[in-house]
């Protein structure tokens, strides 16, 4: 829910879009998105990539995007618009930099390090996306390879295509990979952010991969159209409900230690420490959503 170097900050709705594409970005200034990636690699064509790589700078440097967690997605390690794009995103400075394919910690740790040698700035932190089976497989040294490290983001294209997979609705064809993934991320204390769902027509489907990724424990989910924008974040803020109950469990919680006891129920259910914990997270959540509008 939170990673290991900084506060919490809500990371429901994390919108791809080509920076090629002027419009959306424009369209972007309106969405009430906690984060965009501003895309170089896959959304982008190769004979776009030089204006997309401009465009994406120049989007950051405006100031023009609010209190949304801006993020650049540079070509992946090994192609060749990798260095430029690398060079210019750790100069523009963005919240995070997105990287594709990463497939070990050593990748991180030489991302980091030509951050670095770019001058990119402290509050530029490192995005690696794993959707490769290594990636997969090295998901726990990835994550705590640097704490420059912000977040995991699931790939769930490039990893279906790795795996010779077919998408069906309940994902089971990945979900061992998602779970990995994300102990992988806990383990790590960074955040972690499910894969994207690719009909922008299929509202339903849609949801019920959205509410299966928060039921999971991830802290978001990738988007690829503003229509999905306001779903998500609904279904990755707490409710009302949840709200109510966690103030319940503090409460009861908070009662029943006044009385000397180290345990309480509410409505027949045990409470203990650790859901004061859980409790104490969703308010907090809660808190900083609300602290967005
Ligand atoms: C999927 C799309 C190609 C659909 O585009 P379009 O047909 O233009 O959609 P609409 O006409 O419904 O658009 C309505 C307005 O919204 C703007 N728009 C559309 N998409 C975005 C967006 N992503 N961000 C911001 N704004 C957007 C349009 O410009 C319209 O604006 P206006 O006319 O002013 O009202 C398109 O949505 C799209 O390109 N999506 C992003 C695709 C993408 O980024 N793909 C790469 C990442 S996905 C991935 O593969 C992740 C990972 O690597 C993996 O392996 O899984
Ligand atoms: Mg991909």
């Amino acid at each position: 829910m939170t990673d290991n170097h900084t506060a919490y900050r809500p990371r429901r709705s994390v919108l791809y879009m080509p920076s090629s594409n002027e419009r959306a970005l424009e369209k972007a200034k309106t969405l009430p998105v906690d984060a965009l990636i501003l895309d170089l690699e896959d959304a982008v064509a190769p004979d776009a990539k030089d204006i997309a790589r401009e465009n994406a700078c120049a989007a950051v440097r405006s100031g023009a995007y609010g209190r949304r967690e801006l993020t650049i997605r540079v070509n992946g390690l090994g192609s060749q618009w990798h260095d430029a794009d690398l060079a210019a995103a750790a100069a523009a400075g963005p919240d995070a930099i997105v990287v594709p394919k990463v497939g070990s910690a050593e990748e991180v740790r030489s991302l980091v390090e030509a951050m670095e040698a770019a001058g990119a700035p402290a509050h530029t932190r490192l995005w690696a996306m794993v959707e490769t089976p290594a990636a997969v497989l090295h998901a726990e040294e990835i994550a705590l390879a640097s704490d420059r490290l912000a977040c995991l983001v699931l790939g769930t294209n490039d990893l279906y295509k790795e795996l010779g997979a077919t998408f069906v609705p309940g994902r089971a064809a990945v979900q061992t990979a998602l779970q990995l993934v994300l102990l992988a991320a806990r383990a790590a204390g960074v955040a972690v952010v499910d894969g994207v769902y690719n009909d922008v027509k299929d509202a339903e489907g849609f949801l019920a991969e959205a509410r299966q990724g928060r039921e999971m424990g991830f802290d978001g989910k990738t988007l690829i159209h503003p229509g999905q924008v306001g779903p998500c974040n609904d279904v990755f803020a707490p409710g009302a409900d949840e709200v109510e109950q966690a103030r319940a469990v503090i409460a009861a919680f908070e009662t029943a230690q006044a009385q000397g006891r180290g345990v309480a129920t509410l409505n027949g259910r045990l409470i203990e420490n650790l859901h004061v914990d859980t409790a104490r997270k969703v308010l907090a959540t809660a808190e900083a959503i609300a602290a967005l509008s």
